[in-house]
């Protein structure tokens, strides 16, 4: 198969006559509108909370009879249409009441949007919405196949020798490196008006990504593609405004790929930037030569790395200079405009290791190119040891220097950068001034899945998502819980706390990581067989009356959520001012505040058990101080809870024998296991999911089944529960203790949640 067969789409058939055929055959979101015969758009299903469609739901019921709608230019006609019955619109059994399709006339090529009627125009390079003169009939297909093909050489350049192996790559902002279309717009959300849009991007030599977002209207889908054109990635678009240009031009060849540990700084209002920087410990540096010619700009960049090279452990000065020449008038230093990655300086920690270790290579095909196009500045740093992202971030000095921090490998290396950040003096200012992302290239790679770069639910997330992620910056909170151990040992969780079955199955297969996410199934099996379960005792602090613990119904209504956690919309506007100012809002200051971690509701639900097994964090008076809260960001926080349930949170505690159990800070453990599709990472709770040891072998199978889905919670075997903080207090051997994946001693076990704590980068 060639790489054209592999990733890039199809040319898309607008012979009208025939159904086109679909974008393509993988790894895709394929939705489309559909060619219904029913003429009443606005027939309702019956209305819940979750009216939003989800990709699952629409790939479902829009198979057949499609037209595919790949670019939408709308120019408004004076003509107002109602509904015709020769519309396309989606099935109305897809519908809710607030739900309104697009509809497209089929031969009159029009489009009606709030009884407007538009003139629809198809074609797949969205360059020519904003086309002026282009008024024709877009039957030609200029876009992903093609365009790639012409694309100037650079990116993802890779040599064996070490020299330059990681030499940054040309990115040439006039040459199509990345391809950015709409492709479909689907659907209107009438009550928060609300516009749904399937976008695609493809960098050169890559898969076409597609994915669906949502905007309040037309003209903030046009901004959102311009923005995403224009601020986000490096193209030169003619549609970009001379501000935006400046910004590109700033920003252009600024990164450089290290495989050491080598910040660099550049600084985008200072052409020449030098940056040296010692004490870079442990490390096998390799020269880097970094000669980047970019003449449509004329600018000329040359990275010059000169590192030392040293086996022994020891300190290094490692010598970074960037230097660059912008001949280019027009590229004032002035950088006025808001770019949401525009000062943007990313950490990115590749664990090579991780998964089937082939990190490296996974960075260099489907991460690199997107991240060179993007308006970012990046360091990776190859984790060369077990704790070596902890120790960086636990002691690093210059950790104020960046925006976000990024894990590339498994959820271990997510530990540790969260667990070392816990670690400094400033945690609170660091925690609250930079994002947190992870891209996939572990076995399980749970967050990365909850972030939203899954291409498909049930797929292993994908390593572009999850760099497009990175590379646009938006962010949502993110609770973390603190874990206490005796004596004083704390971790801070972002993912789970396992014990029984799941842990049996994470630990209990280490041997056999070259299985990859098939040891997962294989430890499953094995779980399965043997039915091991162990007495414990569980004590909880949940909000009072009914939201303990969830009814059947109560499932059944959370349960879309986690098709909306799946496909996590991101409403543009939203995110536009609160990224805009974000680096304003956030300047980094080191601030040495030594402040220590607070549990508010340990302190006052747990006491007893806190004062003996973590006396170093407990205050001794066992009262609630509101001052001490843990809630960071309360203007981010879905929930500020603490302040309104803290008065009606009730304790409860049950002694028995458990099959499984599962404290869940995010809805997956790995890409096709939903722990618990309630879990949000910002809820402000944990999610207790729990079976007892009162079922049999069969029924055991079917919930690890039925978990692939998220549907185990709907067994009646299988107890679910929101709370606040918990002690899980193991009585037999025989099983782990697990903390995101990583075993900790096996006893008695204290946990609070801190909502809101830091900042994931997500969809
Ligand atoms: N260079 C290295 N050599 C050995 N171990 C490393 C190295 N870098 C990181 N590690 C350790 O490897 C552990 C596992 O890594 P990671 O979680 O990234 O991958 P994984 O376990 O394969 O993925 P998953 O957690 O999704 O199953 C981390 O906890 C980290 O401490």
């Amino acid at each position: 198969m060639t790489e054209e067969e592999q990733g890039v789409p199809a040319v898309l058939n607008r012979d009208e006559d025939k159904p086109p055929p679909s974008i393509n055959d993988q790894d895709v979101n394929h939705s489309s509108l559909k060619n219904n015969s029913h003429d009443s758009p606005n027939e309702s299903i019956p209305h819940n909370d979750h009216s939003i469609l989800s990709n699952h739901q629409l790939e479902s019921n829009l198979e057949e009879n499609l037209i595919e709608i790949s670019c939408v230019k709308m120019i408004p006609n004076s003509a107002s249409s109602s509904s015709s019955s020769n519309t396309n619109n989606f099935n109305s059994t897809v519908q809710s009441k607030n739900f309104i399709p697009i509809q497209l006339e089929r031969n009159s090529h029009s489009l009606i949007y709030r009884n407007q009627k538009f003139q629809a125009e198809l074609d797949v390079d969205f360059l020519k919405l904003f086309g002026s003169s282009h008024t024709g009939r877009g039957s030609s297909h200029t876009g992903s196949s093609s365009s790639s093909s012409s694309n100037s050489s650079g990116s993802g350049t890779h040599s064996n020798s070490n020299n330059n192996r990681f030499k940054s790559s040309t990115t040439h902002p006039s040459a199509a490196v990345l391809t950015i279309a709409l492709e479909h717009v689907f659907a209107i959300h009438q009550k928060h008006s609300l516009m749904f849009s399937v976008f695609t991007f493809q960098p050169k030599d890559s898969k076409k990504i597609v994915y669906h977002f949502e905007t309040s209207s037309i003209e903030e889908t046009c901004e959102w593609i311009h923005s995403l054109r224009c601020n986000t990635f490096k193209l030169h678009d003619p549609t970009c405004s001379m501000n935006d240009v400046n910004t590109i031009n700033n920003n252009t060849l600024s990164n450089t790929y290290n495989d050491i540990h080598t910040p660099i700084n550049n600084n985008n209002t200072n052409n020449t930037n030098t940056n040296n920087t010692t004490n870079n410990t442990n490390t096998t540096n390799t020269g880097n030569t970094n000669n980047n010619t970019n003449d449509n700009n004329n600018n000329t960049n040359n990275n010059n790395n000169t590192n030392n090279t040293n086996n022994n452990n020891t300190n290094n000065n490692n010598t970074n200079t960037n230097n660059n020449t912008n001949n280019n008038n027009n590229n004032t230093t002035n950088n006025t405009t808001t770019s949401f990655g525009s000062h943007r300086q990313v950490l990115i920690f590749l664990n090579p290791f991780s998964g089937k270790k082939q990190g490296l290579k996974l960075f260099e095909k489907h991460v690199k190119p997107i991240l060179d196009v993007s308006h970012l500045s990046y360091v990776v740093i190859k984790t060369e040891r077990a704790h070596h992202a902890l120790e960086y971030c636990a002691t690093a000095q210059d950790l104020s220097q960046y925006t976000d921090i990024i894990g590339m490998g498994g959820d271990g290396i997510i530990f540790e950068i969260i667990n070392g950040i816990g670690k400094r003096l400033d945690w609170k200012q660091v925690f609250q001034s930079i994002r947190i992302g992870h891209i996939p290239g572990g076995t399980s790679n749970a967050l990365a899945v909850s972030a939203g770069s899954q291409l498909k639910s049930g797929k292993p997330a994908s390593p572009e998502m999850a760099a497009f992620i990175v590379a646009r910056g938006f962010y949502q909170p993110m609770d973390l819980e603190s874990c206490f151990q005796a004596p004083n040992k704390h971790y801070l969780s972002f993912l789970s706390i396992t014990w029984s079955a799941i842990a049996d199955v994470d630990i209990g297969t280490e041997n056999m990581r070259w299985l990859g996410g098939a040891r997962n199934t294989v430890g499953a099996l094995k779980q399965i067989l043997t039915k091991k379960s162990y007495r414990g005792k569980l004590k909880y602090l949940h909000p009072s009356g009914e939201e303990s613990s969830f009814t059947t119904s109560q499932r059944s209504n959370s349960v879309p959520n986690i098709k909306l956690n799946q496909q996590r919309y991101s409403s543009y506007n939203n995110y536009k001012k609160k990224n805009n100012n974000y680096k304003k809002n956030n300047d980094h200051h080191t601030c040495m505040t030594n402040e220590k971690i607070q549990c508010p509701l340990l302190e006052q639900y747990f006491h007893q058990d806190f004062k003996a097994i973590a006396p170093d964090y407990c205050n001794g008076n066992g009262l609630v101080n509101e001052q001490n809260m843990v809630n960071m960001d309360t203007t981010n926080s879905t929930v500020n809870h603490e302040n309104s349930i803290s008065s009606s949170l009730t304790l409860t505690e049950i002694e028995d024998k458990f099959s499984l159990f599962v404290a869940a800070n995010i809805s997956h453990l790995s890409y096709d296991f939903i722990a618990s599709p309630m879990a949000h990472h910002h809820d402000g709770y944990i999610d207790l999911v729990y079976v007892k040891d009162n079922i049999s072998r069969g029924d055991f199978l079917n919930i690890f089944l039925a978990a692939e889905k998220g549907d185990h919670v709907f067994d009646k075997a299988v107890d679910v529960s929101k709370v606040k903080a918990f002690k899980l207090s193991p009585i037999d051997t025989g099983s782990y203790v697990v903390v995101d994946g990583e075993a900790v001693d096996y006893g008695d076990i204290l946990v609070e949640v801190h909502p809101s704590m830091c900042n994931l980068l997500t969809l």
